[in-house]
């Protein structure tokens, strides 16, 4: 089986201290991955150096001949701009743009790609909302929208189900589960332990380094869950960066 993803002895950090130590391991093209972790894990880093935002201090990221500019990535909620002023269906619409380009025109096979991609978060007939006017659950709805029309390989979840509600997770996670039926790579940062044991079979615990890394059920173990907890309580932030 082909590796989507290899990560080798994997160091990634901001000005010089880590937040992610000599991390290996593989992802089979295919895999549904949760990357699991107490607060301040590594699990958004780990992310951001995949998505090509953060370049590692050591170590190496290969992604089977991926461009990163060929990853579906979702950030965490927090970090996306509510008061950028566009509307609900152009930011959908920037799912297309790798193929149109930034300023291409968009056809009318494109517009019905959009729709579609509307209709299966639904959200038909919130088009022309302003998107600072959606609340947290449609705003998440807007954002996988945009992420079925990039109909990437490799999709990268940084918290997709936080703080939103029951129906709406519940909506998106068979999304999800729809990607990996069709064969896609799917990593997912999650804290939600028990959403994790019911739908992703293969699991990363972090912390900070790799505490383990397989099937779900043999990863998230109480022991594994204590050392992963206590690994990160013991981090010293401001630990320069390691003789790699
Ligand atoms: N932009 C940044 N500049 C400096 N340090 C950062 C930055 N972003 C994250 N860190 C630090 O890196 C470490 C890992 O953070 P990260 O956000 O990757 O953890 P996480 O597992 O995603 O946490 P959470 O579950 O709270 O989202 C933390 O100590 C954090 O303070």
């Amino acid at each position: 089986m082909t590796a989507q993803l290899q990560l080798r002895d994997l160091t990634l950090g901001y000005d010089r201290h880590p937040a992610v130590h000599h991390l290996s391991g593989s992802v089979t093209s295919g895999t549904l991955l949760a990357v699991v972790g107490p607060n301040g894990a590594g699990k958004s880093t780990l992310f951001k150096g995949i998505v090509g935002a953060l370049k590692p201090l050591s170590g190496q990221i290969d992604l089977n001949g991926l461009s990163p500019r060929d990853i579906a990535y979702l950030p965490q909620a927090a970090e996306i701009d509510r008061t950028f002023p566009i509307n609900v269906y152009d930011l959908v619409a920037m799912g297309l743009w790798r193929r149109t380009g930034l300023f291409g025109s968009i056809g009318k096979a494109d517009h019905a790609k959009i729709e579609q991609a509307m209709a299966a978060v639904g959200l038909t007939g919130f088009e022309s909302r302003a998107i600072g006017t959606l609340s947290g659950g449609q705003m998440q709805r807007m954002l996988f929208a945009r992420l079925l029309l990039q109909d990437a390989r490799l999709v990268v979840l940084d918290e997709p189900f936080n703080a939103i509600d029951a129906k709406t997770s519940a909506d998106l996670i068979e999304l999800v589960q729809h990607w990996h039926k069709e064969g896609r790579t799917i990593l997912a940062a999650l804290h939600d332990i028990d959403l994790v044991r019911t739908n992703f079979p293969e699991t990363l615990l972090l912390a900070r380094e790799k505490v383990a890394w397989g099937e779900t059920g043999a990863v998230l173990t109480a022991d594994n869950m204590l050392k992963a907890r206590r690994m990160c309580e013991a981090f010293d932030e401001q630990a320069p960066a390691c003789a790699a």
